[in-house]
């Protein structure tokens, strides 16, 4: 089969290293002249434009997007529009909100796929667990490429109808928030707790046969092996939640409650707020009220 790759990026390129390992041919584009130059080293044909990676397509198109949610991706099917057809099939593998994708679905001229995408950049060597939502046919038609990408023919799957694969992957990064804030609490209380413990032991040993072992437990170990006991000058800021705010919106909507997403979610937001005023006023409420010490600023 011969795919199109539109953003060549950390995932973008990995996607396309995976597809010409599987046999494939490999068309790719990216904004960035230099990430089109290294995928052209590795094998895929270079385009220099959207125009121009349709163009080199031929009929029947399949192309896989892989630019950053949002913008880019209406930005590149724009300027697909007029390449496509019903005979086609554009799969966007990135973190899009499941709602883009129906929207997305419904004006795109070619079968559209969304594609929740889990692994990483770290998953360059494994694969990829790939969530696809979508039409059956347009699944079926892309599977040899799906069989490349992800870790192995059990590591995709037709979820349902468009926007179903990104509605999984949404949940999956909710889940993927609470995992975190879980081992970080955890690790937390044995770090400031009654025993004097090395971090990287522990969890090279949980994740030798204790029932919490994970990857998220395996990177746990990685960053303490690499940045030290105390995490060393790693700061207490954690960017990103715009999946994990879709999960709590969603879960809002459903009227399904999520108390321990929300509440990792609401963690992060709060690691961006130094200073955190309702703590301030609570420690200026406890003089109002009981004249104890106010704890000032230095
Ligand atoms: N990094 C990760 O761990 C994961 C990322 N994703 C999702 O995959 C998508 C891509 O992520 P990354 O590869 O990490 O981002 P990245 O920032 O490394 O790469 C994005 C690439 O898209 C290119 N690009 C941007 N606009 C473009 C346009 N209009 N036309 C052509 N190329 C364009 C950029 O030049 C860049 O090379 C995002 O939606 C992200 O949320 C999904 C799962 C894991
Ligand atoms: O999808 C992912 C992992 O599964 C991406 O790494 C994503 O960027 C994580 O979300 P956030 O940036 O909100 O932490």
């Amino acid at each position: 089969m011969e795919l199109g790759v539109i953003g060549l990026g950390r995932m973008g390129r990995i996607v396309v290293d995976r597809v010409l390992d599987g046999g494939h041919d490999v068309v790719a584009f990216d904004i960035d002249e230099d990430a089109v130059a290294d995928a052209a080293a590795a094998g895929a044909t270079p385009a220099d434009s959207i125009p121009d990676l349709a163009e080199k397509l031929g009929a029947e198109k399949r192309i896989w997007l892989m630019v950053p949610a949002g913008d880019p991706v209406d930005a590149a099917l724009d300027e697909l529009d007029d390449y496509l057809d019903g005979d086609d099939v554009v799969v966007d593998g990135g973190n899009s909100y499941f709602q883009d994708s129906v929207r997305r679905a419904e004006f795109c001229p070619a079968a559209y796929l969304d594609c929740g995408t889990s692994g990483g950049p770290a998953g360059a060597e494994l694969g990829f667990s790939l969530m696809v939502g979508g039409p059956e046919w347009a699944y079926d038609e892309l599977t040899p490429v799906f069989d490349a990408v992800a870790t192995n023919p059990s590591g995709h799957d037709h979820m349902g109808p468009a926007g179903s694969g990104h509605y999984v992957k949404m949940v999956h990064n909710g889940v993927e928030y609470a995992l975190m804030q879980a081992y970080g609490e955890g690790f937390d209380l044995l770090a400031n707790g009654r025993y004097d413990l090395d971090l990287e032991s522990v969890a090279r040993t949980w994740n030798n046969g204790a029932v919490i072992r994970s990857w998220l437990l395996e990177l746990c170990e990685e960053a303490f092996r690499e940045e030290g006991n105390d995490l060393g000058d790693v700061a207490d800021h954690v960017a990103g939640g715009s999946t994990g705010t879709w999960t709590v919106q969603e879960s809002l909507e459903q009227e399904v409650a999520l108390p321990i997403i929300y509440q990792a979610l609401a963690e992060r937001f709060d690691s961006r707020n130094d200073g955190k005023f309702a703590r301030r006023l609570a420690n200026r409420l406890r003089y109002g009220f009981g004249r104890h010490d106010v704890v000032r600023n230095d």
